[in-house]
């Protein structure tokens, strides 16, 4: 029996055209002779819909939705669609009014709904907020096969893989006993950096572990901060990987179930590791696209400094939009060194895209005379430096708003997280692109750009940081060297080691403290930044959640 894995890249609440997508994807399965089409969780709404589940409007357009498609698959194919359903009971039980469901249809019916049973909450999942777990078993008979089917973190929960238990049931366990032949599972799980080699790993203990070939379907495509890598993949019951769809692109891959050996057959298994700088590279560009796509730009613009930073957010944005649908503005000010212009001016020759200068000096002089009265008496500090940032921050937006562009910020993870940026200022902008980059990972993704031939200019790549706000000024004046402050973030922020945790791997424990508590005081700045692609499993987005009136990490050794 052919199954086919649709791995598609649905826009939240676009029901009409995620529809479309499933359809187009069922002909395609039906043309290659597939009895069994799979979509990815939620497929008709798009992962995650968030609150617009609290929308009835949105939850009856969607059932609708869903008995239209039903009539319009072509015939004798069964189509696993991820939909909302309503629990029945939650007037009388008190529970919550969805369920986050698969519909199995065919020949204009919905046949059977199941339910998702575990329900994340963690990170960036907030699932008990929407839905009501189901409590049992889902699977269905097709040609004498019993299917079992999951959905996403229905298959989290093996506790010999994790060696510990996230949740009272295991659905692969429950399966497992009801002898099914296969497991099918519809996923809509994020990217993070190494997490396909997480996520393989856990289904091949599961799959050996219970003697049971898994199919996974996973979504792909950026929605707002998080990124899908697709990467759709199934295995036979030996725990071997059998079809293996690409990363960080729609795909349409068909697997072969053999009914007389009751496994999977080995089908076509795409390269799975690259290299952690190219993963990195494909997830950004894909969430630029996206974003942009899905927000309706086709133009972008951000500031360049001549600084790592844009460069590689420049290179990112060339990717994802195109060359000639990218605008860098360089706004050189008096303290600006003369590197920071030519620099710009050679990486946007490399790159194609457009660049203007706008001179910002008389603006600030302007600024300055504006403020004289009211800031007579006091010395030149950070309030006047960032004056310059903000003069920037201005004209980008004017020129984004004036010409219907998505201005890109391009703050890096250090920065965002010691509060190294300024609000209103270099903050500004609709998407934070390598906000989830330590300063010490732009560097080797620009390393690994410059692999074939020079993309970032040399200079680039060795001249110091530099906010370039006063005269001579380097980052390393304010911060500590790169690799010390990324090593102690990555502690603190990924690891949740605590200040003597830290400094007990040799850190300088004055420089710990100082760190702790600058993350704690730029809670206030991260909250009002643009959202910012997520590439780790510990990001600055919808996952963290953090007080802003604070005294926990803001007072020294208060832990
Ligand atoms: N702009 C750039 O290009 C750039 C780049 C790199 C580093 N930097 C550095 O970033 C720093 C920016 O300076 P900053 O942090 O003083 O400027 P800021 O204006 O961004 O933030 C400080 C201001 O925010 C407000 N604030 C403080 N705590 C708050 C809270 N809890 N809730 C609400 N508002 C609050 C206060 O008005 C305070 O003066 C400087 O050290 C600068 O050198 C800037
Ligand atoms: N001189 C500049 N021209 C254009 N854009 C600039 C300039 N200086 C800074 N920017 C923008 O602000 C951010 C942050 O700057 P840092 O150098 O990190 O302080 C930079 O990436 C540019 O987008
Ligand atoms: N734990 C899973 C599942 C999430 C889900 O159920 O959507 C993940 O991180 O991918
Ligand atoms: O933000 P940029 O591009 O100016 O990079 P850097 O901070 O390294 O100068």
């Amino acid at each position: 029996m052919k199954i086919a894995i649709a791995q598609l890249n649905p826009t939240i609440g676009d029901l009409s055209n995620n529809a479309q997508k499933i359809l187009e994807a069922a002909q395609q399965a039906a043309v290659q002779g597939a009895r069994l089409l799979l979509t990815p969780e939620l497929s008709l709404c798009g992962y995650p819909p968030r609150d617009l589940l609290l929308n009835p409007s949105f939850v009856a357009a969607m059932g609708m939705k869903l008995q239209q498609l039903a009539t319009d698959l072509p015939p004798n194919l069964y189509v696993l669609v991820g939909t909302v359903s309503p629990n029945l009971k939650a007037d009388s039980t008190g529970g919550k009014s969805l369920f986050n469901s698969i519909a199995l249809l065919r020949d204009g019916q919905v046949k059977q709904i199941f339910h998702k049973r575990l329900l994340p909450t963690y990170d960036v999942f907030d699932e008990n907020r929407y839905f009501e777990p189901g409590l049992q078993a889902n699977y269905f008979t097709l040609d004498n096969l019993d299917i079992g089917v999951t959905i996403c973190e229905d298959l989290w929960n093996d506790e010999q893989f994790f060696g510990k238990r996230n949740y009272a049931v295991n659905p692969i366990a429950d399966l497992a006993i009801l002898r099914v032949d296969l497991i099918v599972n519809l996923s809509a799980s994020p990217y993070s950096l190494g997490k396909q080699q997480s996520r393989e790993s856990m289904l091949q203990h599961s799959a050996v572990r219970f003697s049971q070939a898994i199919i996974y379907t996973n979504q792909v495509g950026g929605n707002d901060d998080l990124i899908f890598d697709g990467r759709s993949f199934a295995l036979n019951r030996q725990g071997e990987i059998v079809c293996r769809a690409r990363g960080f692109t729609t795909d349409l891959v068909i697997v072969e179930f053999d009914q007389a050996q009751r496994d999977l057959q080995l089908s076509s298994v795409a390269p799975v590791y690259q290299s952690q700088e190219e993963e990195i590279w494909q997830a950004l560009v894909l969430g630029v696209r996206d974003y942009a796509q899905k927000c309706h730009f086709s133009q972008v613009l951000l500031g360049l400094s001549g600084g790592i930073d844009s460069a590689l957010v420049a290179t990112i944005a060339a990717a994802a939009v195109g060359k000639e649908n990218v605008l860098g503005v360089l706004m050189p000010s008096p303290y600006s060194s003369e590197h920071s212009v030519s620099d710009a001016l050679a990486l946007g020759e490399n790159l194609g895209i457009q660049t203007t200068i706008l001179k910002i000096g008389e603006l600030m002089s302007g600024f300055d005379h504006t403020l004289a009265d009211l800031f007579a008496g006091t010395e030149f500090g950070i309030a006047q430096e960032n004056i310059q940032s903000r003069i920037r921050g201005n004209l980008l937006m004017a020129i984004a708003n004036k010409f219907n562009y998505l201005l890109l910020s391009t703050g890096n993870k250090s920065e965002m997280a010691v509060g190294y940026c300024t609000l209103y200022g270099d903050m500004n902008g609709g998407l934070a692109v390598i906000a989830d980059l330590p300063k010490t990972r732009v560097y080797s993704l620009c390393h690994w750009l410059n692999r074939d031939r020079e993309i970032i200019p040399a200079n680039i790549l060795t001249k110091p940081p530099s906010a370039e706000l006063k005269p001579g000024q380097l980052d390393q004046d304010s911060l500590p060297s790169y690799d010390i402050l990324d090593d102690i973030l990555e502690r603190y922020i990924h690891n949740h080691q605590s200040a003597a945790q830290i400094m007990a791997t040799g850190h300088d424990p004055v420089i710990v403290n100082q760190v702790i508590q600058m993350v704690a005081r730029a809670e206030f700045k991260r909250r009002q930044a643009p959202p910012g692609l997520k590439i780790t499993d510990r990001a600055f987005g919808t996952g963290w959640r953090m007080p802003i009136a604070s005294n926990w990490g803001a007072v020294k050794n208060a832990w």
